[in-house]
């Protein structure tokens, strides 16, 4: 694949903190346009998992750059539309979800080596029709020439109680206070690092989703990305 081929191929890049909401959104919004779908997020995730299983400890750069490079991860739809993904071709879909394994992943992510080492395969998902990608540096780095780029916010307290909420419904026990420092932190460090932090890229459309239901969220990006291939059209 070339990239002038890419280039040609719409792009619609989803950015933001931790529960802000961008894997939701990124979900509703391929559906509905048909595009394919980039968990970024997953990829460090998988990285950490695997680093955590070969007993790779995660300040060892040259061995998570190893890892990360030959990665033995796949996305799958099963036969009702669910994505899965596996690890070496065990189902981990659920696994990588954990708050232990979204701070491994954090800090796997600060490694440039690492980042540099999932950087080609991140862009060999845009393929036609289109592509939605989420994550923390997808228009700022992955898809710099992306032709819609949104970044989405929550309030810190929203987010913990988001991402609250949702382990409750899992049965996963925590309590809101330490979830919240939890989000700092790695909010901190996502942000802090020195390798593709996060920050929204130039020409960003900023949404602050707080007390935004996800259907008006959704059709906020919709009609940006709509507006776009109409402007193409036309
Ligand atoms: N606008 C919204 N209003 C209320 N709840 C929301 C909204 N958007 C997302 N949520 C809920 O917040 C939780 C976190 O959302 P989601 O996983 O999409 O965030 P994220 O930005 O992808 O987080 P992460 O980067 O940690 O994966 C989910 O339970 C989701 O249903
Ligand atoms: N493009 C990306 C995507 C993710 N990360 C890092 C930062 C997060 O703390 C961690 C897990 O991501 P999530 O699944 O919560 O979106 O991975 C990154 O640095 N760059």
């Amino acid at each position: 694949m070339t990239g002038q081929a890419d280039s040609n191929i719409p792009v619609l890049t989803l950015d933001g903190p931790s529960g802000s909401g961008k894997g939701t959104i990124a979900r509703a919004v391929a559906e509905q346009l048909g595009w394919h779908l980039l968990d970024s997020g997953a990829l460090y995730r998988l990285a950490a998992l695997h680093a955590c299983r070969q007993d790779v400890p995660l300040d060892d750069e040259g061995a998570l750059a190893a890892l990360a490079r030959d990665l033995p991860a796949e996305f799958r739809q099963d036969e009702r539309g669910e994505p899965h993904i596996l690890l070496a071709g065990e189902d981990v879909t659920w696994q990588i979800r954990t708050e232990q394994v979204g701070d491994a992943a954090s800090r796997v992510a600060a490694i440039p080596a690492v980042r540099e080492a999932l950087l080609e395969r991140q862009r060999a998902f845009r393929q036609p029709p289109g592509l939605v990608a989420d994550g923390r540096d997808m228009g700022t780095v992955v898809f710099p020439d992306a032709p819609v780029k949104i970044f989405l916010t929550a309030s810190a307290e929203e987010r913990a109680r988001r991402r609250y909420k949702q382990l409750k419904e899992q049965g996963v026990s925590v309590t809101l206070a330490s979830l919240s420092e939890e989000i700092a932190e790695r909010d901190r460090r996502d942000a802090q690092r020195s390798a593709a932090p996060l920050r929204p890229s130039r020409g960003a459309l900023e949404l602050d989703t707080t007390g935004v239901p996800v259907d008006e969220v959704t059709g906020q990006v919709l009609a940006r990305v709509k507006a776009y291939l109409a402007g193409e059209k036309g």
